[in-house]
């Protein structure tokens, strides 16, 4: 990252890694304030951010230096991508990320820079974050504004900002006035030019998305998968309960998404707003177990239903699909989503899962495992750094269709979640 401080540097730095650690690349950020803090409580008084500080400065090329290093060991240890959190505002310090990510290591560096001369951004985003960080810790509101603006101007003084003339050889990203316009300087790669579009296509206007399964479908009420069967009573109830929950929030230019199935569809069909219906919303398609219960399915494929419970993400049904094959498909969706302001989504178990996954940043291991209860709406609000996410029950009975993690027995007698097979046999190897 390079940006002065209150440029969103860390928003985007925590977006961007949960979006590809979403998409299965493993990646971290780095956040140098955090070694700062740990190394000293000087910063305390911004004095510490000027630039003739030498001890101050001397102090925080250190920190910069042990993020880089902690950054290199991840890389080097199946990491793939190493987000550095800093303001690298110095060509000088940017050359020290050169020397060691480049020269030493060889691999592929990306600047990102966040440029921002809006005043109205600057102090909505030192209100928002910056005097609720640790580095204000008691400090009054106003106090902090007024320190975090001189700390700021201490940073200006040897801003040097990415240059396509003077950094030609480099690859980065520009971004100004979060998104109002973008410069963009030898994409190299694959997945530098996924990270360029997502940053561009990412929003911080303030929505709320609206997650929900389609009410209680015939196939629910007999504990079949899959299939497309229409609503049940009570779903039918529901898809009423539903529009009259729409009314009620009274949600602006709401735009509603269902699959291409029945049973979102009929959910949707008493709202009173434009509708699209995405076959990418469909739900996971469980191949030859399609239409069978969970029992059924262990009577003839014992086989497929214990390696299913065993590691339910990578898990494919024969002919069909996995999570992990779910999440790709629903990665468009996600960054129309990003796109998008306020969006209701009608879909299904495992799909509504994945997107739940994404906001909430959880691990593939857990994906599969989410509670997405029928009859319940999940709104999922942007706040900060992350994301508000509260369940909104309309009270109308349903089919629990929720399989809980298999428990496993373990030789003393104790039970383990499966979730746990894979670090008890790492340890015991190591
Ligand atoms: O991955 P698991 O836990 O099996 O959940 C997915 C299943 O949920 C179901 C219901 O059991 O989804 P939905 O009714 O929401 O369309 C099945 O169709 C689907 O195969």
């Amino acid at each position: 990252m390079v940006g002065l401080p209150a440029r969103g540097k860390t928003y985007i730095s925590k977006k961007l890694t949960r979006y590809l650690n979403w998409i299965g690349i493993a990646t971290k950020v780095f956040n140098v304030g955090e070694y700062r803090r740990a190394a000293t409580d000087q910063y305390k008084n911004h004095d510490f951010f000027r630039a003739d500080n030498k001890e101050a400065l001397e102090i925080r090329t250190k920190c910069a230096m042990m993020a880089i290093e902690d950054a290199c060991k991840y890389l080097l240890n199946g990491g793939e991508v190493a987000v550095v959190d800093a303001t690298n505002t110095t060509r000088e310090r940017r050359k020290m990320l050169v020397d060691v990510f480049t020269v030493q290591h060889n691999f592929k560096l990306f600047f990102v820079e966040s440029l921002c001369d809006d005043l109205r951004i600057i102090e909505a985003n030192i209100l928002e974050v910056k005097v609720c960080s640790p580095d204000y810790l008691g400090v009054d509101k106003n106090e902090a504004v007024k320190d975090f603006l001189q700390r700021i101007e201490h940073y200006r003084v040897t801003y040097e900002s990415l240059d396509y003339n003077l950094d030609n050889d480099m690859s980065f990203i520009q971004i100004v006035n979060q998104g109002d316009r973008f410069l963009v300087n030898k994409l190299a790669g694959h997945l530098q030019s996924r990270v360029v579009y997502y940053l561009m296509n990412i929003h911080v206007l303030p929505r709320t998305i609206y997650l929900t399964r389609h009410g209680e479908s015939e196939m629910n009420l007999t504990g079949k998968i899959g299939g497309d069967s229409d609503l049940s009573e009570r779903g039918k109830e529901y898809a009423e309960k539903l529009a009259q929950f729409v009314v009620k929030e009274n949600i602006p230019n709401l735009k509603v998404w269902t699959s291409q199935m029945k049973r979102t569809i009929q959910t949707a069909v008493n709202i009173d707003a434009p509708k699209e219906h995405w076959k990418a919303l469909n739900e996971i398609d469980a191949g030859i177990c399609e239409g069978m219960s969970y029992e059924e399915i262990q009577e003839k494929y014992p086989e497929d239903f214990a390696m299913r419970d065993q590691d339910k993400f990578h898990y494919r049904y024969q002919s069909g699909e996995s999570y992990q094959d779910l999440v790709a498909r629903l990665e468009p969706v996600i960054l129309e989503l990003e796109r998008q302001e306020n969006v209701m989504v009608v879909c299904h178990q495992a799909v509504a899962r994945c997107l739940l996954a994404y906001f909430q940043d959880k691990t593939s291991d857990d994906l599969p495992y989410l509670k997405v209860p029928l009859h319940t709406v999940i709104k999922l609000t942007p706040v900060a750094y992350g994301c508000r996410v509260e369940y909104v029950s309309l009270k109308i009975d349903a089919v629990n269709t929720h399989r809980e993690r298999p428990k496993m027995a373990l030789p003393n007698g104790s039970i383990k979640t499966i979730t746990d097979t894979a670090s008890c046999s790492c340890a015991s190897k190591n």
